[in-house]
């Protein structure tokens, strides 16, 4: 076969479809191979969303856009961005929830990296294999805790693909320095090791020294090849995510964005939230169900937020306590792992949740525990006698997971709540007043810390880092939102957001001596100019 600029048409990045113009299509040697009427792209945009609003389904409709992003990619993130608000349920939770749980069953073509643990000892060959020698950016998963859907082996990677997609369309870093990778250390999900058409491979999950040593032989090997990237840390378990966090990141650019992104959005919604309530961040006392690491790095976050405040973190830790299985997460009990053991109190033993809020009395409380239901409407009622106006954040993803839903809490507390959610609700209609719900997910941080770690070519993440974007993201809530209960930026404006949020983390980069790159006279033009646009390009 004769070489022609047929393969323009398989390669996604390059690939324009029915909008190469007539000249491109005689120079490039396509003319023919294509229905001969050249269009634009946004009528090809609007033919994806003509063809969505005939599928019912959202599965179908994340796997139409999967194929598109295969197939165009410029397309691909044209129609995303031409609607965020929309999209971003079907590329991101809850859909790529569903998508990863059928991963192996609806799988379509190649995407990112897969690196298991039998190639330990060759993972430089591997990484070698990848075909872009400049990344920037990695997002890592060994799919042990995926959102709130536990341990989904390999194919986890449907999340490390969805987080990139939207470090690209909410914030602009671009698609080309990006790399989902799954490190594929088995699973101990029975049903997926019973299942013939598992992709991963089958056996039990490797722990210990043998599992340490595959991460770091995975880190040294991937900076070997890719010097400027950073490493995100995605959906692992908590014994795995906080020792890695802990040993990576004075060492090298990386943070784990379920606990740090989640701790740096729930700490935007407080700032916001304060707006509402008249109150001040070190008066509040959070309450939080569930003690993972994402109820840690929340907790621990507010904290250092609060000693900035006048606090010291003594009187902030003992402002921000846990509940979980076990009860409150108090000094005498001896099933606490090491990252737990700062977070507890003195305290007597407390059963039951609302029995802790009525010991407690919270401003707020935070819910990471996965379990859904589990903020009764007793739970709300017993915050709303507390406070006239509860703060009430069910964060557990996906919308399957939710402590509550939208229409509960805003029910039980008669219209009270100051509510945000991890996954989407719809607005919700309570004696004549439309409540609008945030979602309080790290969509609103991941995208914005991407964006600015890429522009200055971060050496370290820190968490100020996490609070500069968190009050970045606070600060941009306008009245009229506030007026619906919305306590976080419009999702139709998430562009606009992170990039504020990604200017000011920028600064604080440059400023703390933490970028590889000499500080630009105007960093705000300088992270707009970085900035990927969905147009196709000569
Ligand atoms: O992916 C999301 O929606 C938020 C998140 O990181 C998680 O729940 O693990
Ligand atoms: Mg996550």
């Amino acid at each position: 076969m004769s070489e022609t600029g047929y393969r323009l048409l398989r390669d996604p990045r390059r690939n324009r479809g029915t909008a190469f113009g007539a000249d491109q299509r005689r120079s490039l040697g396509i003319e023919g191979l294509l229905p001969p009427h050249s269009t634009t792209l946004s009528s090809q945009v609007a033919r994806i969303h003509g063809e969505l609003s005939n599928l019912h389904e959202d599965i179908n409709k994340y796997l139409l856009l999967s194929d598109l992003q295969a197939r165009n990619e410029t397309l691909y993130y044209a129609t995303i961005m031409s609607d965020p608000a929309h999209f971003m349920p079907l590329v991101y939770t809850p859909t790529v929830g569903e998508a990863c749980q059928k991963f192996d069953h609806i799988f379509r073509a190649a995407r990112g990296l897969y690196l298991p643990y039998s190639a330990k000892g060759r993972l430089r060959e591997l990484i070698g294999n990848w075909p872009v020698d400049d990344v920037r950016f990695i997002v890592v998963t060994d799919g042990e805790r995926i959102l709130g859907l536990g341990d989904l082996g390999v194919n986890g990677m449907g999340i490390p693909i969805g987080k990139l997609a939207l470090y690209t369309a909410c914030a602009g870093v671009p698609p080309e320095l990006c790399l989902p990778i799954t490190l594929d250390v088995g699973t101990n999900n029975p049903t997926y090791l019973d299942d013939p058409l598992y992709l991963g491979e089958r056996h039990e999950r490797v722990r210990g020294e043998d599992y340490h040593d595959f991460i770091e032989e995975f880190v040294t090997a991937t900076l070997e090849r890719f010097p400027l990237a950073c490493m995100q840390w995605e959906d692992f378990a908590n014994f795995n995510a906080v020792p890695i966090l802990a040993k990576y990141r004075d060492r090298i650019c990386t943070y784990n964005d379920d606990i740090q992104g989640t701790a740096a959005v729930a700490l935007a919604g407080i700032y916001a939230a304060l707006h509402i309530t008249g109150g001040k961040l070190p008066e509040q006392k959070v309450l939080f169900l569930g003690a993972g690491s994402a109820s840690t790095g929340i907790a621990g976050l507010i904290a250092q937020a609060m000693t900035k405040e006048g606090l010291s973190i003594e009187e902030a830790r003992v402002r921000n306590i846990l509940f979980d299985v076990n009860g409150l997460l108090t000094k005498d009990r001896e099933d606490l792992a090491d990252f737990q053991k700062p977070f507890a109190v003195d305290h007597a033993p407390v059963e039951t949740f609302v029995d802790a809020i009525r010991a407690f009395r919270p401003t707020a409380i935070v819910g990471v525990s996965t379990v859904p239901k589990l903020f009764s409407q007793q739970v709300i009622e017993a915050m709303s006698e507390i406070n006239e106006r509860p703060i009430i954040f069910p964060y557990s993803n996906p919308t399957s997971r939710s402590e509550c839903t939208a229409e509960e809490a805003y029910r039980w507390s008669k219209g009270q709540a100051v509510f945000a959610s991890g996954s989407p609700f719809d607005p919700v209609e309570y004696e004549g007043r439309t409540f609008v719900p945030g979602q309080g997910n790290n969509v609103y941080i991941f995208p914005a810390m991407g964006m600015a770690i890429y522009a200055t070519q971060a050496k370290r993440v820190t968490d100020d880092m996490f609070i500069t974007a968190a009050r970045a993201i606070a600060e941009q809530v306008d009245a009229a939102s506030l007026e619906k209960g919305l306590i976080y930026p419009p999702q139709s404006d998430i562009l606009e957001a992170s990039t504020v949020a990604a200017i000011k983390v920028a600064e604080d980069i440059f400023d703390q001596g933490l970028a590889r790159l000499p500080k630009p006279d105007d960093v705000a033009r300088h992270i707009r100019d970085s900035a990927y646009r969905p147009a196709y390009r000569d």
